[in-house]
């Protein structure tokens, strides 16, 4: 099975089990596995250590462009090329008129942009509108439609979702817990005065909205290992006392006006290529960027604090999956997801398969971590299994891998331009 054909001007990954060595005369000379009995420990080993230029075969620089010639095998997904929903052919001619008009607000964000890059190659680029209040990076701007929007402006977003013939909205724009406890009156405005504009605007358009909520919606008196989908919900940060406030008005906008409002409980998301937004769960994306470029780490968290994680593919599919589930299907309107559950020490223990030098500390924040000890372990997600098929492809081991080689990966990248 191919992997990533050409990941180094030095180096070509035929298979898992061989890579080609650059020669003198710019041939390419075939090699085993010689760095590990395990081919993707080995691959990425051999990465990590051209990324710190001290592979023995590493030749000259990476120069001139880098590309994948095949989408990479599950195990080597990149957010960047999300695998299709089951069922779902890749959209090669989409008309306007046969898909929905998405409009994602806060889609800079650590989400966003790869939800936009699901959506686009389901129903095609122009389809899908991303928003922001911040400018876009040259490739956001030029991959497809993007806009201003402040959720805090209602007039402006009424006149973007008239004009765009909008008909599903995925609100993104949100105020994260740790930011969200230094600043409560911004995380508030955002979070529930954002909402209420948001609501009122689906409502009034009969649009399909989809606003996710967190393992933050629950607090130190809601059950933990695992949590139900309906049990006491007390959070203690204004983050998760406004996702309580979005899942319960989305719900009350559905029974009373017949709001197509759906909802899902994210736990915390990892990812490669977009960086987390200062939230409790950062630790677990920051990590891997350490690793791989200084090999220490300090981390934020207790080396003891058990969390539900979730690997963004995942994610995002089920945002998908989720967003054109039937809607006789749908028995709840608020579901949790769950992928795994892993605490400081055993991401360091499975990075260390992979790199074994790398160097953790502890420096913990007592704000950080008094939310994270008031948030669930583990969520029970069987309603969304049965629901609408929910299914997670990512546990530990996977994650690391990926998230490693991507990192490596797009370091080359970077490097060779
Ligand atoms: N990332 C996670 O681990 C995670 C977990 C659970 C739930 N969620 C939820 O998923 C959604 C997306 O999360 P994310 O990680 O991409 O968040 P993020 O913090 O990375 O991005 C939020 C975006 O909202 C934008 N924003 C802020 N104020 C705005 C305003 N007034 N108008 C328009 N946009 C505004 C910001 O510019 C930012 O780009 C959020 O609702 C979040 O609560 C995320
Ligand atoms: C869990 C989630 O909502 C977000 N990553 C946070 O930590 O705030």
């Amino acid at each position: 099975m191919v992997l990533i054909p050409h990941i180094h001007d030095s180096i070509q990954l035929v298979t898992n089990q061989m890579y080609m060595i650059k020669d003198d005369k710019g041939g390419y000379q075939p090699q085993g596995w010689k760095l590990s009995s395990s081919p993707q420990r080995g691959f990425m080993m051999l990465v990590v250590q051209l990324q710190r230029g001290v592979a023995r075969h590493a030749g000259s620089r990476p120069r001139g462009s880098v590309e994948r010639l095949i989408s990479p095998a599950r195990g080597i997904s990149s957010s960047s090329q999300q695998p299709s929903a089951p069922g779902r052919t890749q959209c090669s001619s989409c008309t306007d008129t046969d898909h929905p008009k998405v409009l994602i607000t806060g889609g800079l964000g650590q989400l966003g942009v790869g939800l936009a890059k699901l959506l686009r190659r389901h129903f095609g680029k122009n389809n899908v509108i991303l928003s922001d209040i911040r400018k876009p990076p040259n490739h956001v701007y030029h991959n497809g439609p993007f806009i201003f929007s402040d959720i805090l402006d209602c007039k402006n977003l009424r006149e973007i979702v008239v004009n765009n013939n909008i008909s599903w909205l995925v609100h993104y724009s949100a105020v994260l817990s740790a930011v969200g406890e230094n600043n409560i009156a911004l995380a508030r405005e955002v979070n529930i005065t954002g909402l209420h504009n948001i609501l009122d605007i689906a409502t009034e358009h009969g649009l399909r909205v989809f606003v996710p909520s967190t393992i933050g919606a629950f607090g130190p008196s809601s059950p933990r290992d695992p949590t139900p989908e309906l049990c006491v919900q007390r959070p203690r940060t204004i983050y998760g006392v406004s996702k309580v406030h979005a899942e319960l008005m989305g719900e009350y906008y559905h029974h009373r006006y017949g709001l197509d409002f759906r909802c899902l409980r994210y736990p915390g998301i990892i990812s490669a290529d977009s960086q987390p937004g200062g939230g409790t769960t950062d630790y677990a994306v920051q990590i891997f960027h350490a690793a791989v470029k200084t090999g220490h780490f300090e981390c934020n968290l207790r080396s003891d604090t058990r969390l539900p994680m979730m690997y963004i593919d995942d994610c995002l599919r089920a945002t998908v999956e989720f967003l054109e589930a039937p809607a006789d299907s749908l028995a709840n309107r608020t579901y949790n997801i769950n992928a795994m559950s892993f605490t400081p020490h055993d991401l360091t223990q499975e990075i260390h398969k992979v790199l074994p030098d790398l160097k953790v500390t502890y420096n913990v924040d007592p704000v950080r971590q008094a939310i994270a000890d008031s948030w669930p372990m583990a969520l029970e997600d069987s309603a969304a299994r049965r629901d609408w098929g929910w299914k997670h492809e990512f546990n530990l081991p996977e994650l690391v891998q990926t998230m490693l080689t991507h990192i490596t990966t797009g370091n080359q990248l970077a490097q060779a331009y």
